[in-house]
């Protein structure tokens, strides 16, 4: 099981020696092990992806070769020299760059001064600026990145933010590139334009740990496969050898299928009616009709139009114009708790920074919504334990502990808590905001499932998508919106997966 060949052939075919060597690597969070001795080999020059289950311990184990966690056991080395306790700072100084899940960009900043950030050109005590600028654009045009360095952090989209990091990483020095889901809640194009700069780093000699949970990206970009399940370290192969069905065996122990069921046909009656929706430039004249028991899904890329859907559709933010009606009653806008009380329910994509407390355990975050609506305001933690379990159960949210903050949790079981949280509190429409983003291969059909689930018992879906294989497995209909206006609508028996793509980038399907 264990990768013992010392030297692997890069991608220009000759062999190196490994950059980073990992031997053993055990860590436990408050007595529970999420990694229970990993090896892994890495070359330069090559694309190894890191794969598993949600709370497998990809994020762990990336975390502990950054020096954000140290290991409790186990050895680290960086050019066959050991490393005993990796810090951020050590492990920077080493060469080893990583770019969480999470932009950490300062967004208030130009792409110039992130991209030197920490190390702005000065003379005497005074900053350099024609010269900060034109070494973060020398820079990216090294790496083949068209962003102008004037532009605020802030106004980027989330592949260019991905984009500025990496520039700003390979530039301090990074040989190991580690990226922890770089492509999540891409557009098509965008995760296209990450992967190719990936390619060309790799072909630059960068050695690269790539974590994905999409099987087809992985199998188009990696040249070797890591398995971890369980903490533990279940398979280690060129991706050559792999086929997509035994990649998901050896992560999730057994077969996954994700089919369209046949659901019940949608109800005449209209469960949500948008009319000439508006917002800024994110939402122009946005209009659709979504039946009971409908699912109707928006594609395009993640972000923009569909965040702001969500912020018009929740109450957060109120539009320039347009109407909302949910069974054929108007919905006021601009206000959370009427958008509630009319029986919309909206899941963010964001769920760290909108859709949960991390401070708050997992089960006050699963009951949140409910007890919200049955006016409950005290807890006895016992009885928070009874009524959270079956939640637990039927959207299998798994803790290594009883019951940790909710911001310890793994990305896709967060995602879970979050869906759970709202679908259980009878929706007449629900909106959902890439539902999911950052699960694995089996979350993501038991997602689906409860998609289904939804708009069999009667309710209007209005599902916000990045990826087009979602859109083909759930929806009735898809609007595909661009630049925040519609561009087309079909039925979804009407278009290939292929013809959804092709309009989604910009073309119009033939
Ligand atoms: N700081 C922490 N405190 C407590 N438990 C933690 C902490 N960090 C991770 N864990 C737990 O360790 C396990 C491994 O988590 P990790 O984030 O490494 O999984 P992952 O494979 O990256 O999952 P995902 O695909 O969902 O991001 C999980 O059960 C998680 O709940």
């Amino acid at each position: 099981m264990t990768p013992t060949n010392p030297a692997a052939p890069t991608a220009t075919g000759a062999a190196a020696p490994a950059v980073l060597r990992v031997r053993g690597v055990t860590k436990s969070f408050g007595g529970a092990a999420a990694l229970k001795g990993v090896d892994l080999d890495l070359f330069p020059g090559e694309v190894h992806a890191l794969m598993g289950m949600n709370g497998a311990g990809k994020s762990t184990l990336v975390q502990v070769l950054a020096g954000v966690h140290q290991a409790d056991g186990g050895t680290v080395e960086v050019d066959g020299r050991p490393q005993s306790a990796l810090s951020v700072r050590k492990a920077r100084r080493l060469g080893i760059s990583f770019v969480p899940q999470r932009r950490e960009l300062a967004m208030g900043l130009t792409v110039a001064e992130n991209v030197l950030l920490g190390d702005l050109p000065t003379r005497g005590r005074t900053v350099r600026w024609k010269a900060v600028r034109a070494e973060a654009a020398a820079a990216l045009a090294g790496l083949g990145i068209d962003i102008a360095v004037d532009r605020t952090a802030g106004t980027l989209t989330v592949a260019e933010q991905t984009m500025v990091e990496v520039a700003r990483e390979v530039r301090r020095g990074g040989r190991v590139l580690i990226l922890d889901e770089p492509t999540a809640c891409l557009s098509a194009k965008d995760a296209h334009r990450i992967r190719a700069l990936v390619r060309r780093l790799r072909d630059e000699g960068v050695a690269i740990v790539y974590i994905s949970h999409y099987i087809d990206e992985v199998m188009a970009v990696a040249d070797r496969v890591t398995v971890l399940r369980d903490g533990t370290l279940v398979r280690s192969a060129p991706a050559a050898e792999m086929d997509a069905a035994a990649l998901v065996r050896s992560m999730v122990g057994r077969d996954v299928v994700s089919t369209r069921p046949g659901r019940p046909a949608p109800k005449d009656e209209s469960g949500l009616t948008i009319r000439g929706l508006t917002h800024g430039r994110a939402v122009q004249d946005f209009t659709v009709q979504v039946r009971k028991g409908e699912i109707v899904a928006v594609l395009g890329p993640a972000g923009d139009a569909q965040s702001r859907l969500f912020d018009l559709l929740s109450g957060r933010r109120r539009p320039d114009a347009g109407e909302v009606h949910v069974d054929g009653r108007r919905v006021p806008l601009g206000r959370v708790r009427a958008s509630l009380a009319g029986g919309l329910r909206c899941v963010t994509g964001d769920r760290r920074a909108l859709g949960l407390v991390a401070g708050l355990s997992l089960d006050e975050n699963l009951m949140m919504a409910s007890d919200r609506f049955a006016r409950r305001r005290l807890h006895r933690r016992g009885e928070l334990a009874r009524r959270a379990a079956p939640l637990r159960d039927d959207y299998g949210v798994v803790a290594l502990t009883g019951n940790p903050p909710v911001g310890s949790l793994s990305g896709g079981n967060q995602q879970k808590v979050l869906l759970g949280k709202w679908l259980e509190t009878d929706p007449v429409v629900c909106f959902l905001e890439d539902p999911t983003n950052g699960v694995d291969v089996a979350a993501m059909a038991d997602i689906h499932t409860l998609v289904d689930d939804l708009a069999s018992r009667g309710v209007a879906v209005l599902l916000a998508s990045s990826s087009a294989e979602e859109v083909m497995r759930l929806a009735d209909r898809v609007v595909v919106v661009s630049a925040g206006r519609t561009v087309a609508e079909h039925d979804i028996d009407a278009i290939t997966r292929d013809e959804l793509v092709a309009t989604a980038l910009g073309g119009q399907p033939q």
